[in-house]
C-alpha cells in the first residue's frame, strides 16, 4: 500500500477559510475552494486530470490518486473533481481527488443484457459520436440503433459520422444511412478520403463546429476511422489502423477512454475498449422521450407499456394513425419501435481483438 492510499483525510491541515463564517468539522474538510479540474484519463488508480489556467499556473496536466474518503467512488474519464495537495504538475508529484462534481449527463453500459450492474463509461458528456463506416467493415443498424438508445437514455445528443465515404458507390447515402434514418432528426456527417488520400476537409470543419464547447465521446467498431479522424481533429498523434499493421503490434497502450482537446475548447473523448452497449438498464421510455412528436401519444398506454404493439396496450399506433404526429408519424413510430427492439438483442461483441494479439 502507498502512503497515498493510507492518507488519513481526517487528519489533514486545512487552511482557515478567509471569510472564517464557514463551519467545519476536521471529518469534512471543506474543498470547495479547491481548484476543479477534468479528469481526461483513468489508469489503475492514477487520474490524469487537466487543469485550466488560473492566477497561480497556466493549464497543465496533474496526476492525482483519490482521497480515502472516495476509495468507493468509481471517478470515470469526464468526471470534474476537485484537487488539493500538490497540483503544481512537476514531475514526481500527486495531487489528491478530494471532490466529484455532480454529474450532469452519465454513459453507462450493462455488462451484457441481462446484467443490471451498469458500468459507467463517460461523465458530463454532451453528445455520442457514433462512428460507422461506409464499408470495410460494413455498418450495421443494429449497432447505430444500440448506440442511439443508450444516447437518448443517457440524455445525450446523437451524430452520427460515416467515414468512408470514398468507399460507397453513392458517396451522398453511403450504405444508404442517410435514407435509412431520415425520420430520426439524427445529425449526420459523411467524411471521406480524397483522391491523395487525405480525409476530405469539408467534413472535420463540419464536425469542428459541431464539437465546439462540448464534450463528445466517439464509439465505433474498430477499423471505421475513429483514430483517424481523432488525429485530424487533436492533432494527437495516436497509432492508427495502418501504422499498427506495419509494427504488427496492438495498438492500444490502455484500453480506458482518454478525452483530447479540440481547439479551443472542445474535448472528444476517445472509448478503445467499448464498442458496444449492453442496454439492460434503458428503460423503454427513457427512448421515447427523445421522441418529442409521438411521447405525448403515450398518455394513453396501458400503464408499464413497452411500447411494443396495440396488443400489448400501446396507445401509439393509434394516435399516429390519427395523424397526430404528421406524415412522417408511422415511419418515425418504426425508427422508435426498431430502437426499442435492440434494447432485446444481445450486444454485439464488447471486446475488440486487437491487431497483432494472439
Ligand atoms: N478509404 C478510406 N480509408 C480510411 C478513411 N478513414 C480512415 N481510413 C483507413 O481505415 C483504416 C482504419 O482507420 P483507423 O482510424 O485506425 O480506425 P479506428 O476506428 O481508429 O480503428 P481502431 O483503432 O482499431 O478502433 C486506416 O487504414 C485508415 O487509413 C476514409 O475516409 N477512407
Ligand atoms: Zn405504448
Amino acid at each position: 500500500m502507498s502512503r497515498w492510499d493510507s492518507w488519513d483525510e481526517s487528519r489533514v491541515r486545512v487552511r482557515p477559510n478567509k471569510r472564517g463564517s464557514r463551519p467545519r468539522t476536521k471529518e469534512t474538510p471543506d474543498y470547495s475552494s479547491a481548484p476543479l479540474a477534468r479528469v481526461v484519463q483513468v489508469d489503475r488508480g492514477r487520474y490524469t486530470c487537466f487543469l485550466e489556467a488560473d492566477a497561480s499556473a497556466p493549464e497543465r496536466v496533474v496526476t492525482a490518486m483519490r482521497a480515502k474518503a472516495l476509495r468507493r467512488s468509481p471517478v470515470v474519464p469526464g468526471d470534474i473533481v476537485r484537487l488539493a495537495g500538490d497540483t503544481s504538475a512537476a514531475p514526481g508529484t500527486l495531487a489528491r481527488l478530494v471532490s466529484i462534481e455532480e454529474r450532469r449527463t452519465l454513459l453507462r453500459r450493462s455488462a451484457d443484457d441481462t446484467d443490471e450492474a451498469e458500468r459507467v463509461i463517460v461523465a458530463n458528456a454532451d453528445q455520442l459520436l457514433i462512428v460507422v463506416a461506409s464499408a470495410d467493415p460494413e455498418p450495421r443498424t443494429g449497432f447505430i440503433d444500440r448506440a442511439l438508445a443508450a444516447a437518448y437514455d443517457a440524455g445525450i445528443e446523437p451524430i452520427l459520422l460515416i467515414t468512408k465515404a470514398d468507399l460507397a458507390p453513392d458517396p451522398t447515402d453511403p450504405a444508404g444511412l442517410v435514407s435509412h434514418y431520415a425520420e430520426l432528426d439524427l445529425p449526420t456527417v459523411i467524411s471521406g478520403h480524397t483522391a491523395d488520400q487525405q480525409l476530405a476537409a469539408a467534413a472535420q470543419e463540419q464536425l469542428r463546429t459541431m464539437l465546439a464547447g462540448k464534450v463528445t465521446v466517439l464509439i465505433g467498431h474498430s477499423g471505421v476511422g475513429k483514430s483517424t479522424m481523432v488525429n485530424a481533429l487533436t492533432g494527437a498523434d495516436r497509432a492508427t489502423g495502418g501504422v499498427n499493421a506495419v509494427t504488427g503490434r496492438g495498438r492500444h497502450t490502455s484500453s480506458s477512454a482518454v478525452a483530447l482537446r479540440v481547439e479551443p475548447d472542445g474535448w472528444v473523448v476517445d472509448t478503445p475498449g467499448v464498442r458496444s452497449f449492453g442496454l439492460a438498464h434503458v428503460h423503454p421510455d427513457d427512448v421515447l422521450a427523445a421522441f418529442e412528436d409521438l411521447v405525448e401519444g403515450s398518455a394513453s398506454c396501458e400503464p408499464g407499456c413497452r411500447h411494443e404493439s396495440p396488443a400489448g396496450g400501446c396507445a401509439l399506433d393509434e394516435w399516429v394513425e390519427q395523424g397526430h404526429a404528421g406524415d412522417h408519424g408511422p415511419a418515425r413510430l418504426r425508427s422508435l419501435r426498431n430502437l426499442l427492439h435492440s434494447l432485446q438483442g444481445s450486444p454485439e461483441d464488447e471486446t475488440e481483438k486487437h491487431l497483432g494479439a494472439p
